[in-house]
Order: structure tokens, then sequence, then C-alpha cells
């Protein structure tokens, strides 16, 4: 069995009028992991996504899914696979089960209704016409179908958006289980904790392109931790310690940029200390994936801040 259950290598996508989304993406999602896909609004993951799941051809490069092209040998690769796409299409007049039992018809090894149902928390509303479920509603629905074959691989587009905190809770750990079964999962998410808390391995896309991939661990590594505070009126940054006064400040509103947090926040509350300065608003946080995340939106690249204190 190939190590990789999902690979793309070199992978481009084009529209009618030669627009360029996809624009030379290489990565691979090994079997049982969770793989998270991020970018900027446009930057090309549903585009690929698409490819991935077989409803595109690529315009360059080279895919495989279970080791098959997911566009030319589609009937190889579909009954592997589960789909949650960013809007399903019901027919709004069946009810949630009878949603399902029709699905299971065209799924080979199908989960009875009913534990699809209770995998997604929708087990109560089996009844309901779908026309009457909530947005998130639907969303788990969405879920149900595409968990309803047991897939080995399983695409998620956006998997909670419109989901309330609880939803969200809900599939992360549903996704979890699954991957600890031994699905593979690739997901998109505009949601970085989403990322943070479900993915082994992720990849930031910006403009067609992949910017950034790894661990959530190794993506936020690179990046600085941040303090935050409020001098007092009166204090002016330049009282600041030497190696604190590359700090960028608004007015009395001061950030420190440092790969050194705990060294730096020592020296600033020993300086505080001394000078008797009250520092108002104090907030330090270690880098995080939204830092990672905003850098690259806000440049287009990853780059290391010019503002990192030397500390
Ligand atoms: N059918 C289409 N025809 C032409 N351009 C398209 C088409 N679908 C998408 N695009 C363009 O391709 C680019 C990538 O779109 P895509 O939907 O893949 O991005 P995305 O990363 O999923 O975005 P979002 O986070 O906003 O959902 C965008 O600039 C979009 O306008």
């Amino acid at each position: 069995m190939n190590v990789y259950a999902i690979e793309a290598d070199a992978l481009r996508r084009s529209y009618a009028g030669g627009f360029e989304a996809v624009t030379g993406l290489t990565f691979s999602v090994a079997h049982g992991e969770i793989f998270a896909l991020l970018g900027t609004n446009g930057a090309g993951k549903t585009s690929t996504v698409e490819v991935l799941e077989g409803l595109a051809p690529a315009c360059g490069g080279t895919v495989r899914v279970l080791g098959h092209d997911p566009y030319r040998e589609r009937a190889a690769v579909r009954p592997r696979i589960g789909v949650m796409l960013q809007e399903g299409g019901f027919p709004s007049d069946l009810t949630v089960a009878e949603t399902v039992r029709m699905w299971a018809g065209c799924t080979s090894g199908a989960r009875p209704t009913g534990e699809a149902l209770d995998m997604v928390g929708l087990a109560a509303r089996a009844t309901v016409r779908v026309k009457q479920l909530s947005g998130g509603e639907r969303r788990r629905l969405d879920l149900a179908l595409a968990v309803l074959g047991r897939p080995e691989v399983l695409f998620l587009d956006e998997p909670t958006t419109g989901l309330d905190a609880e939803g969200r809770r809900d599939t992360w750990e549903l996704v979890r289980a699954l991957r600890d079964g031994g699905t593979t999962v690739l997901l998109t998410t505009h949601y970085l904790e989403e990322a943070e808390a479900l993915a082994d391995r992720l990849a930031i896309m910006h403009e067609g392109r992949i910017v950034t991939a790894g661990t959530p661990a190794e993506v936020t590594a690179s990046r600085p931790s941040r303090i935050r505070f409020r001098l007092p009126e009166g204090v002016g940054a330049e009282r600041l310690p030497l190696t604190l006064r590359a700090a960028r400040h608004l007015g009395r509103q001061v950030e420190i940029r440092t790969h050194e947090l705990q060294d730096a926040l020592a020296e600033l509350l020993r300086w505080a200390d001394d000078q008797g300065v009250r520092l108002d608003g104090l907030d330090a946080r270690s880098a995080s994936l939204e830092e990672a995340f905003l850098d690259i939106a806000r440049s287009g690249r990853a780059v290391a801040t010019t503002e990192t204190v030397g500390v």
C-alpha cells in the first residue's frame, strides 16, 4: 500500500478565461492523518479540493487519491471517499431520515441510518423535513452523508461553518474518532483554532500556492511571541530598558515581539517594578497559528518580522 492516501504534485487548475487559481501545488497526506488546508479568501482551497475529489480535472501536474487519478479513475476512487461540499443540495421536502436512506441506497456498505444520525447528533431530528432544519443542522446532515459509506478518505470543505460552539466541538470529536479509526481526513477551514485543535499537519495557501506547511507547532515555531501593554501617562517608550526599546508603540500602547517570551517579560516586569510603573492591559502570548496566518495574509509570503526584539 502507498504510504500516502493523497498526493498532489505540481497541481494546477485554471478556469475559463485563463485565470490560474492553483499554480503548482505539491503536498501529500499520509493514511490516517488529518490534514488542514488553510488560506485567505480565494486562495484556491476549494479549487484544489474539487480536483482531489475527482469533480474536476487538473490542468497540470498529477494527483493521486488512494493510488488512483480521482478524475480519470473516478469509479475506483468514488466508493472509497466521502465528500462534504461547502453547500450540499438536498431535496427539501424529504425528512432527515429519508434523505439518509435515499443516499444509503446509492452507497455500498452504508452505515445504518440511525448510526449515521447518531454520529452527527441529528437522531432527534430524524423525522423533521430538511427545509425546516437550521443552517447548522444542514451542515450536520451533510456530514452524516459524507461518512455514510465508511470512507477511507474524507474531504470536508469548511465542515463547521454555521455551527455553534458545541456543534463545532462535537464535529471535532467525530473527526478525531474517525481518524483514530484509520480514516484520512482532508479539511479546509477558516477557523484557525479548528486547524490548531484538529490537524496533524496543515498548509497555508495564498494566491494559488502553498506558502507554509508542517505540523501546527512547526508552522508557529518561527513566529515571534507578543507582549502588549499601555504605559502610564507621562512615561515615554524611550524609558523602556534598551533591550526592549525596539518595541512598536502607538501613543501609550506598546507591542513587543520576541522569540524569548519569558526573558522579555521578566525584564519588562523588573523594569516596571523598579520604576514603580503600572502596565495596564498587560497581555503576553505565545506565537499562534493566527499570527502566522495574518503575516501571510498581509504580505503574501512568510516573512520574519523586523520588529523582533533581540532578547
Ligand atoms: N468557476 C470559476 N470560474 C472562474 N474563477 C473561479 C471559479 N471558481 C473559483 N474561481 C476563482 O478561483 C480563485 C480560487 O477560488 P477558491 O474557491 O478555490 O478559493 P478558496 O480558497 O476556496 O476561497 P474561500 O476561502 O473564499 O472559499 C478565486 O479567485 C475565485 O474567484
